[in-house]
């Protein structure tokens, strides 16, 4: 079946690629099989996403990663996002973000498939992917197409690649951040490269949606952060982008420009749109958490409570509310305790599931209701 897919100029259009490379049509089987991909040395070919959905963007990884035989050949894709936060795979994104301050902000969510921490996007960061065979993964080398980019474009910059793959400039601020996985025979590792991203926008949603969460998931580790721009003003973000595609093709020794793709064209890209609906669906996004707990104070308007949750696979598996005696009725307590288990651990989801007790005539249980509903960000 992948033999039947074209590529063609149409579907692969681009800016300013030379002509040569676009006089042909393109099957899939060619596009395995090319000169590109069987040089012994081991030649790599840049890719440019034209999307800017998170979403997307992590799809087209995984389809490279599963349909490209990266034996032969090694890709770098190059892509940037509309605002969003990408947490990674064993992580809780309550823990990590502000899910309400994003949701005002308009900034997506995304579970991305690799390990690590928690970052922000916008299209002042430019995202990196290097794929290769499992034999050929080396972030040291990537990351040093990273760092002679810079030095090349700005020789003034002070940029390093620290012990835990980071990139620091003046040795302190972080403007690069890693993540990989490898699979039984293929693996990638991505970058983030900051050159002008909101920063005020990154500290506003990269704090926890609620305190008192305990887990095992995988902590991010916060650092001082600056943008490209800060310290070489005159940075264009083209320049950068063609810079480091440059040093990479010099690196893996590929004569080829950048080709420009579409993540949303199922003819280029068979099965990618399931793909990514899996990305964007809340069982990957949030479903995916460690199991964690919860345990907090509910200041209510006249007295202290608290409640305990445990969340597994992102659903209420037990609540245990305590509020003063006869404050409330405790039949009503145990109804509000039995309507959130099984619940998704999700405002919204609650607020229905608890409609007739967030409308009763009893003020203190549709106080205590609102109040579980902010536990939930
Ligand atoms: N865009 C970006 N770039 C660099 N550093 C960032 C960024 N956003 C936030 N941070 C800082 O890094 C820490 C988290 O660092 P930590 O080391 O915990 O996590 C990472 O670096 C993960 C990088 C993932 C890269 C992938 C590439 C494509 S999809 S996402 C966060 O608390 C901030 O202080």
């Amino acid at each position: 079946m992948m033999s039947q897919v074209r590529w063609t100029f149409s579907l692969l259009r681009g800016g300013n690629q030379r002509s040569w490379f676009w006089s042909r049509s393109w099957s899939w089987s060619w596009f395995r099989s090319s000169s590109l991909f069987t040089d012994s040395s081991s030649p790599g070919l840049v890719l440019q996403s034209r999307s800017t959905d998170v979403h997307q963007n992590l799809a087209l990884e995984d389809w490279i990663d599963a349909n490209v035989d990266l034996q032969r050949c090694g890709v770098l894709l190059l892509w940037r996002n509309r605002p969003a936060v990408v947490i990674g795979r064993h992580q809780n994104p309550w823990a990590e973000c502000d899910l309400r301050a994003m949701r005002k902000a308009g900034v997506a969510l995304a579970r991305r498939r690799s390990g690590g921490g928690t970052v922000f996007h916008d299209l002042g960061n430019l995202n990196l992917t290097f794929f290769a065979s499992k034999k050929a993964y080396d972030r040291r080398r990537n990351l040093k197409v990273v760092t002679e980019a810079l030095r090349n474009l700005r020789p003034e910059l002070d940029v390093q690649a620290t012990e835990r793959l980071d990139i620091v400039l003046d040795g302190r601020y972080k403007i690069s951040g890693t993540a990989s996985r490898l699979s039984r025979q293929s693996s990638y590792h991505h970058c983030t490269l900051l050159h002008s991203a909101d920063r005020s926008a990154l500290s506003a949603v990269l704090r926890p949606s609620c305190p008192g969460i305990h887990s095992n998931a995988t902590p991010s580790v916060p650092s001082p952060v600056a943008n490209l721009t800060d310290h070489a003003p005159s940075m264009q973000w083209e320049e950068l982008v063609e810079g480091v595609a440059q040093q990479y093709s010099k690196e893996f020794c590929s004569g080829s420009p950048t080709v420009l793709v579409n993540p949303s064209d199922e003819s280029v890209f068979p099965g990618i749109g399931r793909l990514e609906a899996e990305l964007r669906g809340w069982n990957w996004t949030f479903g995916k958490t460690p199991k964690f707990s919860v345990e907090m104070s509910l200041h209510l308007e006249e007295v202290l409570g608290s409640v305990r949750l445990q969340v597994k696979d992102g659903r209420i598996s037990s609540c245990r509310i305590q509020v003063p005696p006869g404050w409330v009725p405790q039949q009503l307590v145990g109804e509000l305790e039995n309507i959130l288990v099984g619940e998704k651990f999700c405002p919204n989801a609650a607020a229905t599931a608890a409609t007739a007790l967030l409308s009763s005539e009893n003020r203190p249980i549709r106080e205590l209701c609102a109040a579980l509903l902010q536990v939930m960000g």
